[in-house]
């Protein structure tokens, strides 16, 4: 049942369940934050496996749910699916909105320590903390069995919330990641002003390090699709690193042709839910 902390802004019938996008206020980014959501349909009583989307710079809670596909699959496997916005927005830090690659729609998916980001912009937390508790206080959700998903900003955001909390996520996959961002101008960008100067404390953001780190302690199966024709790849993404790990976790696939937009995470959607379902329904 939704209570007063939930405010419902719309409302579908989508492939037999439910698409909706809720506002709430946030304790952890003192914010109002956005959300959307898809409900498969279910029998009541049930309690279903869900998969949380990062969506990339410039992408708000709706970007995934309004252009990935995704729906027709999470419903035909039984899948929550949980698209958060990419950051606070209106928080009337000043520049937030100057850039397109810092500030609204790009959080990082981190907790940020400097002032003046660090009182908004808590977006670690939010996501694997409070919006999972919210999402499991309000709909069927199991929340023994949740899986994590991403697109660039957002693939680098499941792999470090998927490998910093395996108890929470049993499974993880990405779309372009962005693999190591400590060493690439987004992220660097990023990091440098959400976290400060000491790039110590940018390692536990950092995807390629985690994955370095935690070799052989966290056996979370990881799916990752890249694009060869991606304009990112060669400069921001740098998913080949990923894949010299040769960590036995990573199944990486590389798709001639392919690009970084929402085209390519459509053309892909499919075989990512199924691998969640196959690994939160086991
Ligand atoms: N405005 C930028 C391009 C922004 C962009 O491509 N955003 C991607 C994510 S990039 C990494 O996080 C995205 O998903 N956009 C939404 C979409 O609908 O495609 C520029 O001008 O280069």
């Amino acid at each position: 049942m939704i209570d007063t902390e939930l405010e419902l802004l719309e409302s579908h019938a989508c492939f037999g369940g439910v698409a909706q996008r809720y506002q709430h206020v946030s304790a952890s980014c003192q914010a109002p934050m956005r959300f959307s959501v898809f409900i498969p349909p279910h029998q009541s009583g049930d309690k279903l496996p869900v998969v949380t989307f990062l969506a990339g710079l410039t992408c708000t809670d709706e970007t995934f749910m309004t252009k990935a596909g995704a729906q027709r699959y999470a419903a035909e496997l039984g899948l929550i699916l949980v698209a958060p916005d990419t950051s606070p927005r209106n928080t009337r830090i000043p520049g937030e909105d100057k850039d397109w690659d810092f500030g609204s729609g790009a959080g990082f998916y981190l907790d940020a320590t400097e002032a003046p980001w660090a009182k908004h912009y808590q977006m670690h937390h939010y996501v694997t903390s409070e919006l999972s508790a919210l999402i499991s206080q309000h709909f069927p959700m199991s929340s023994q069995r949740q899986g994590i998903c991403g697109h660039s900003m957002g693939g680098h955001g499941a792999l470090v919330c998927g490998l910093h909390h395996p108890e929470q996520y049993q499974s993880i996959s990405a779309f372009a990641p962005v693999s190591a961002p400590s060493q690439t101008p987004w992220g660097q960008k990023a990091f440098s002003h959400y976290l400060g100067p000491n790039q110590n404390q940018w390692r536990w953001y950092d995807g390629l390090e985690l994955l370095q780190d935690s070799a052989g302690t966290n056996h979370t199966p990881i799916l990752i699709d890249q694009g060869r024709d991606d304009p990112f790849l060669e400069k921001e993404l740098k998913t080949e690193w990923l894949g010299a790990l040769r960590d036995d976790r990573l199944r990486l696939r590389w798709h001639e042709g392919y690009d970084h937009s929402y085209f390519f995470i459509a053309s892909f959607i499919s075989d990512h839910l199924a691998f969640h379902a196959q690994i939160l329904r086991s």
